[in-house]
């Protein structure tokens, strides 16, 4: 594992803090950091994985291992944001779809359905800073927190379609759970990406703000606003408001794996994920 763990003493007694801490790679190798606020418990997960928070078999493996720990040390909330001053996280690695390693390709799938099942389904109350664009994967694990605060002139959706890529059912589920369902027929559909202002108006975002700062206090004042609930109750609310959905991919995880393996070497689809990987590195150019 890859991540870095920072835990303030107040909040964790020394056998917490024991087993909070896990060994520390290299600063240059860490793909996501956790920060827990001594004061507030609040936990702050950053993705760093340069230049574009790409969500590759590590990076997933590594943000489900943050999700997991955040978990068990009881936190009081948990913020997911990005490192990258202009990308919250460009959504699923292509190169892990593109001329796969069969074994891997499990692995990976595999490993954003648990990323998935840990933050849509935490006991702890999520959110997201969302400090630059958030594509695809990148919005799918802003939409599974449960309130999302937008810097301004960035984008965010699930832009599948227009990449000739069918969303699984609970990236649409994830997003149903955010957005009026016509709202969220026609962004699917059309693979629509919004701008922060458009997010904002359709409610795919709860606010905007000015700075990374600026957006991560307000993501703890949302948590704050359960300083008065029953932490159990809270909890137990949102697991059935949201089990459905969980439900529906823990009892089709296997054949969900088959299915986007089945999918991904299909011809076409490689042709397609070639195509785009080129055009995506022209730009860079
Ligand atoms: C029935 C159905 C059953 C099963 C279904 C099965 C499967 C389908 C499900 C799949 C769901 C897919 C989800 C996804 O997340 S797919 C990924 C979608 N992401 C995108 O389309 C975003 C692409 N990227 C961008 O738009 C821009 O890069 C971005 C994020 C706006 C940043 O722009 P910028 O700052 O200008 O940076 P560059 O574009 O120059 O990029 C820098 C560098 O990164 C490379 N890169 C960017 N994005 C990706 C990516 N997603 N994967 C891999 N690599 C990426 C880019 O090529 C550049 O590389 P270089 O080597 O040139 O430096």
């Amino acid at each position: 594992m890859q991540s870095a763990l920072i835990v303030g003493k107040k909040i964790c007694s020394s056998l917490l803090l024991r087993n909070w801490v896990r060994p520390l790679s290299a600063a240059s190798d860490k793909l996501t950091n956790v920060e827990v606020n001594d004061k507030t418990g609040f936990a702050k997960l950053t993705m760093n994985r340069p230049p574009v928070n790409g969500l590759n078999l590590d990076l997933l493996r590594d943000l489900h291992q943050s999700i997991q720990d955040i978990e068990k040390n009881k936190c009081r909330g948990l913020i997911l944001t990005s490192a990258s001053n202009t990308i919250f996280s460009a959504g699923l690695d292509i190169m892990e779809m593109y001329k796969p390693d069969q074994e891997r390709l499990k692995q990976f799938w595999t490993a954003l359905q648990d990323v998935w099942l840990a933050l849509y389904g935490s006991a702890v109350p999520t959110a997201a800073a969302i400090n630059g664009h958030s594509p695809a994967g990148g919005c799918l694990l802003a939409a599974s927190c449960e309130y999302r605060v937008m810097l301004p002139k960035y984008t965010i959706g699930l832009n599948e379609t227009q990449l000739g890529i069918v969303a699984p059912k609970w990236f649409m589920s994830t997003f149903r759970n955010v957005l009026p369902r016509r709202i969220a027929e026609q962004a699917l559909t059309q693979g629509k990406m919004f701008t922060s202002d458009e997010a904002l108006k359709i409610g795919l975002v709860d606010e905007l703000a000015a700075t990374k700062e600026e957006a991560l206090l307000k993501c703890e004042k949302f948590f704050a606003s359960f300083a008065k609930t029953d932490p159990i109750a809270r909890y137990l609310t949102k697991k059935q408001l949201r089990h459905n959905d969980i439900k529906e991919l823990l009892d089709e995880k296997v054949q969900d794996v088959e299915n986007f393996v089945l999918f991904v070497n299909q011809p076409s689809v490689q042709k397609g994920l070639g195509l785009y990987l080129e055009s995506l590195k022209k730009k860079a150019k």
